[in-house]
């Protein structure tokens, strides 16, 4: 079967799920935007609009609140200041045709679901029209398993599959809910690189066969550089947004961590020397980058 037929949504950008019927409006509008936890300012001043087919990867320093912005995104977290629409509306928790690729982290060896349950529960009855059949939503199941070639193992308990495996998995049930946006948290950790790119095809065929806006974070810039429109880089309370050669620069870099970064492209790779990969610090939004308008 076509792959890429086999994830076609049922819904197109634009068409049914709420007030954002204009064709290549936003999907994500974040305007002055800030996260902060306490004292502690994660971002502020953030403007980005992520549109339908986009691919925004999100890079930054631990604690520099990439899963933050995923979160508030989710409307599972409330910004500090600022706005943001999500597909035309205030974002809410369960919100419809959004994809989550939650952190990686082992499913319990015990886990008894088999991938085809996860997905089932990835699923509700709207998103495949009302009211959907048992038998179209075991189709819809089979289609979506097959889409991350996850057939094979289908049936297997969760618990007793490899990290790969698992990852596609994940990634199935985030396609069951038919998104229009899909938000990636680190889905390549500890995969080796042929799964990394097994995750990256899976994405990026998504938002181009659907046009599913994708926000991809990753401390690795490299397995996504062919694929990414653009870059947000978040570092010590301010951020960056533009294309990868307009972020992935020394001096970019080094305005943003406020110290010597040295980005050396070698190849179709890019190395970056001397960044702290700690915390980030406290309330530094106001510092040399001053908060980083794009
Ligand atoms: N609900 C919360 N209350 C207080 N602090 C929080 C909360 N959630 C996250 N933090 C802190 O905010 C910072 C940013 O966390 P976040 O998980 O967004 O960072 P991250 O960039 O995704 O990091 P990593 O690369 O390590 O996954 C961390 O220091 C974290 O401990």
């Amino acid at each position: 079967m076509d792959r890429t037929e086999a994830i076609a949504p049922l819904s197109r950008p634009g068409s049914a799920a709420g007030g954002d019927a204009e064709p290549g409006r936003p999907v994500i509008r974040l305007r002055d935007a800030a996260l902060a936890y306490g004292d502690r300012v994660l971002w502020r001043g953030l403007d980005l609009d992520v549109r339908p087919g986009e691919f925004l990867a999100v890079l930054g320093p631990n604690g520099s609140g990439k899963t933050s912005l995923l979160r508030v995104i989710l409307g599972r977290q409330q910004l500090t200041a600022g706005s943001l629409t999500v597909l035309g509306r205030a974002p809410r928790r369960g919100g419809r045709h959004i994809g989550y690729v939650p952190q990686q982290n082992s499913l319990p060896a015990q886990a008894t679901l088999r991938a085809r349950d996860l997905v089932r529960l990835g699923m509700d009855g709207h998103r495949w029209g009302v009211p959907a059949s048992p038998r179209s939503i075991r189709h819809r199941v089979d289609e979506v398993l097959d889409s991350v070639g996850a057939t094979p193992f289908a049936d297997v308990p969760v618990g007793r599959l490899s990290g790969g495996e698992q990852q596609r998995v994940r990634i199935a049930q985030a396609l069951a809910a038919d998104p229009r946006i899909m938000l990636c948290d680190e889905p390549l950790l500890s995969l080796d690189p042929q799964y990394q790119r097994t995750v990256t095809d899976l994405v990026d065929r998504r938002r181009r066969s659907a046009g599913t806006a994708v926000v991809f974070v990753t401390h690795e810039i490299n397995p996504v550089l062919g694929l990414v429109d653009r870059v947000l880089y978040l570092a010590r309370g301010g951020f960056r947004v533009g294309t990868a050669d307009e972020v992935m620069t020394s001096s970019t870099l080094s305005r943003l961590y406020g110290t010597r970064i040295d980005v050396v492209r070698a190849r179709d790779r890019i190395v970056v020397v001397g960044a702290p990969d700690g915390p980030s610090e406290h309330g530094h939004a106001d510092g040399p980058n001053g908060g980083g308008r794009p």
